[in-house]
């Protein structure tokens, strides 16, 4: 049930593909009772890195979050639906722009910007060197 100081649902990035889809525990909680920022970012990580691992064609690793904004509050129950869309491709990195949106509880269906991110992922080799992206 939405109350007067819930933010109005929005659509849907169309620009962007769906990587993830999760639904937090009572374990993630903090101590306000909403989810923990980290079990956030968490999901956010693994979501941009789906992406780059089949551009990259091999391991990655994170080596930046550019940004990241906690928009609204994840709860129990909510499921996280998680968007990403890669903006750059360099030489051995790749930029992606991560976008979390959670249907509550009990209004499924109606879509809340939670959480947005740039993050920057390497190609590395067997050494954990950067490694060119192949080319397509
Ligand atoms: C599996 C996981 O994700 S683990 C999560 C935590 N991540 C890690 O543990 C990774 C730890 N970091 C590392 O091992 C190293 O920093 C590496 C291998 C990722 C990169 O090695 P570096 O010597 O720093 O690489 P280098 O300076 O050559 O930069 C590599 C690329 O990263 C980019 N880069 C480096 N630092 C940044 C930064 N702060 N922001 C954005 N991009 C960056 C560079 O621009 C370059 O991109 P390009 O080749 O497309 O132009």
């Amino acid at each position: 049930m939405s109350s007067p100081n819930s933010p109005l649902p929005v659509s849907l990035p169309t620009d962007a593909e769906l990587v993830l889809k999760v639904i937090p525990m009572p374990a993630d909680t903090n101590g306000n009772g909403d989810i923990f920022g980290g079990w956030v970012m968490a999901q956010v990580d693994l979501a941009g890195s789906v992406l780059p691992a089949r551009i990259a064609d091999g391991r990655l690793a994170t080596v930046a979050v550019n940004e990241f904004i906690f928009k609204q509050p994840v709860r129990v129950g909510d499921i996280l639906s998680l968007y990403a869309r890669v903006t750059r491709v360099g030489r051995t990195s790749i930029t992606v722009k991560v976008e979390a949106y959670t249907e509550r509880f009990r209004t499924q269906g109606q879509y809340i910007k939670v959480t947005e991110a740039s993050l920057t992922y390497v190609a590395i080799d067997d050494n954990g060197q950067p490694r060119e992206i192949p080319k397509r």
